[in-house]
């Protein structure tokens, strides 16, 4: 239709503030991960509002057995493939295990995210003693996406991905540390692997949005790893909150378009995709 994507009508850039908008007008926000640009622009033509290049790809590119590996040259690498691919999409960049230790380690870190790797917001894992460095990075201008939950990078810790936040005790814990990331200074909090009701209180607690993945139907938006949403299976036991998108259809934009469309519309996380 058009000779080259410049000519392309723009859709509007979308911002943090945007998001939070979103948020207060109950829009829901359609987020994916991806590696590189070509997937990445798939996206951005589908309508999908934020892209986050997922430390996910240790296990999804780089065959692991977890996202322990990942490095940030790996990260400031994919990131950097990843904006080539954008137009309007947010872009947001995992913080690599331990990248994060110590505030002014996260600073470089987050700086090179933001300067090769080109990312608009970065993302770290937990609460804790990582609310200093969530804190020295917004005061330094540096959007912060949060991530509460199931957080892989702690998995050898854990002895598994498996839900948290199940009994009354941890469901308090995880609402307290919700809350206090957002008062540290994130604008943006990724809940994975939690009980969908936990995710609805959270939700409703927090003025920051929340993206869910394996969090019920209730967060202000949802995330998944484009290969899952793809059924491209990576050689791991498939997840409960993992949907097929590409299934029944001929494409892998229309299948992206598909996913926008039942995250926008709530009927993707139907029931099935969450936990109890
Ligand atoms: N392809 C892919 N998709 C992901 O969502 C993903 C990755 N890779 N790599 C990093 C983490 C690991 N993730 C995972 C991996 C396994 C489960 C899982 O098997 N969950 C069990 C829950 C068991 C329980 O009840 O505690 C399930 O049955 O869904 C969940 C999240 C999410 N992230
Ligand atoms: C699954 C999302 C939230 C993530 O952190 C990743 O892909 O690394
Ligand atoms: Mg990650």
């Amino acid at each position: 239709m058009y000779a080259n994507d410049a000519d392309a009508p723009l859709r509007a850039p979308i911002t943090v503030p945007a998001l939070r908008q979103m948020k207060q007008r109950g829009e829901r926000i359609a987020a994916l991960t991806a590696y590189d640009a070509s997937f990445a622009r798939a996206m951005d033509h589908a309508g999908i509002d934020a892209v986050l290049v997922g430390d996910s790809l240790g296990m999804v590119v780089q065959g692991g057995a977890n996202t322990v590996s990942v490095t940030l040259e790996d990260m400031v690498y994919h990131s950097r493939c990843v904006a080539k691919g954008l137009r309007s999409a947010l872009l947001i960049a995992d913080m690599p295990f331990q990248t994060y230790a110590g505030p002014e380690r996260a600073l470089d870190a987050a700086t090179a995210l933001l300067a090769e790797g080109l990312a608009s917001m970065v993302k770290l894992e937990g609460a804790g003693i990582v609310l200093d460095a969530i804190g020295y990075l917004s005061e330094r201008e540096i959007p912060v996406c949060a991530h509460l939950g199931l957080t892989p990078q702690s998995v050898l810790k854990l002895g598994g991905f498996r839900v948290q936040g199940r009994d009354a005790d941890a469901a308090k814990a995880l609402l307290a540390q919700a809350r206090a990331v957002e008062a540290a200074g994130a604008q943006l909090l990724v809940l994975e692997c939690v009980p969908s009701t936990l995710a609805a209180d959270i939700t409703g607690a927090v003025g920051i949005p929340t993206i869910g993945i394996g969090a019920g139907p209730d967060c202000d938006g949802q995330i998944l790893v484009c290969h899952d949403a793809l059924g491209i299976n990576s050689g791991h036991r498939r997840p409960r909150f993992v949907k097929d998108f590409l299934k029944g259809r001929d494409s892998v934009e229309a299948a992206f378009r598909a996913y926008v469309d039942e995250v926008k519309s709530g009927a993707f996380p139907a029931p099935e995709h969450g936990y109890a």
